[in-house]
């Protein structure tokens, strides 16, 4: 097979799990998200592309409200995860379950490659060693390293490759078993056989989660993306099905920036 080009899906098998309603998010003054709104598909992936400092990471940072911690950071609109409204009344501690993060470079906690991804459903007060056994090699398994850490568990995850450690990461954090996973830059600290296989991995954990990932490679966006959001300026200028963003955009502004007439 090998095949990573995802064929645009039929809607109603992928309802609407993540929707932005009109938000507009500010940084003391700079008005750093305008007017968005966009529908994130369940098991597809949506890819974030644009410009350094159009707003992709801060709009991403709105789905698990990491931007809460911002001081000075204030948010109009509203964003819906399977239709509750997660700035209303929704726990942050639920919420952060629900919606997984990876970041850029690969964080392994200070600790052994086992401890780190039973770490969540440690958190989540799950004790039973059998249980936990059973969630962190399900969890490698899925993130694809299984094999290769099977026989070293008990080691520091600080010890393992980059790309193995982001892998790492992906297990945690589908460890707790989120709706969502957000990839935030994922593979940009990799090299070319990492970055692959973590893209192969995000197209089968499509299966299972809602994927939304920020990326600066149009490759990868058109490789694994279900659909892909273009953004300029804070504005979210064009979201589309991925072969339609990359051979037949609408707005000008995103031909532009597919030619490198511009970013
Ligand atoms: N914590 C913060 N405090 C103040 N301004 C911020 C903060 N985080 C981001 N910004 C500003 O908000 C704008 C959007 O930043 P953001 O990081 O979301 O862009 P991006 O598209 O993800 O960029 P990149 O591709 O470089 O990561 C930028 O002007 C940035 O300087």
């Amino acid at each position: 097979m090998g095949q990573v080009v995802p064929e645009s899906s039929p809607r109603d098998e992928h309802p609407v799990c993540l929707s932005v309603e009109h938000l507009d998010l500010f940084y003391g003054d700079h008005h750093a998200l305008k007017d968005v709104s966009i529908d994130i598909r369940e098991r597809e992936i949506t890819s974030f592309i644009g410009p350094s400092g159009c707003g992709k990471s801060t709009l991403l940072r709105c789905f698990d409200r990491m931007n809460d911690m911002v001081k000075d950071c204030r948010i109009e609109g509203k964003i819906t995860l399977d239709g509750d409204d997660i700035y209303q009344d929704y726990n942050v501690t639920r919420l952060r379950q629900q919606v997984g993060m990876v970041f850029q470079r690969p964080n392994p906690f200070p600790m052994s490659i086992y401890d780190n991804v039973a770490y969540g459903p440690r958190g989540l007060g799950i004790k039973s060693r059998s249980e936990l056994d059973g969630i962190v090699e399900e969890s490698l398994k899925r993130a694809a390293l299984w094999d290769e850490v099977k026989d070293k568990l008990k080691q520091s995850g600080l010890g393992l490759s980059g790309g193995q450690q982001q892998r790492m990461c992906i297990a945690r954090a589908i460890a707790v078993k989120p709706r969502v996973l957000l990839m935030d830059e994922p593979t940009s600290a990799l090299d070319p056989v990492s970055t692959l296989m973590v893209e192969q991995l995000a197209v089968e954990l499509k299966e299972n989660y809602t994927l939304v990932v920020v990326t600066h490679n149009m490759q990868q966006a058109s490789r694994i993306s279900d659909s892909v959001a273009f953004f300029l300026l804070g504005e979210l200028v064009e979201h589309a099905p991925t072969k339609e963003l990359f051979s037949a955009p609408k707005d000008k502004r995103t031909s532009d920036y597919l030619t490198g007439r511009f970013g």
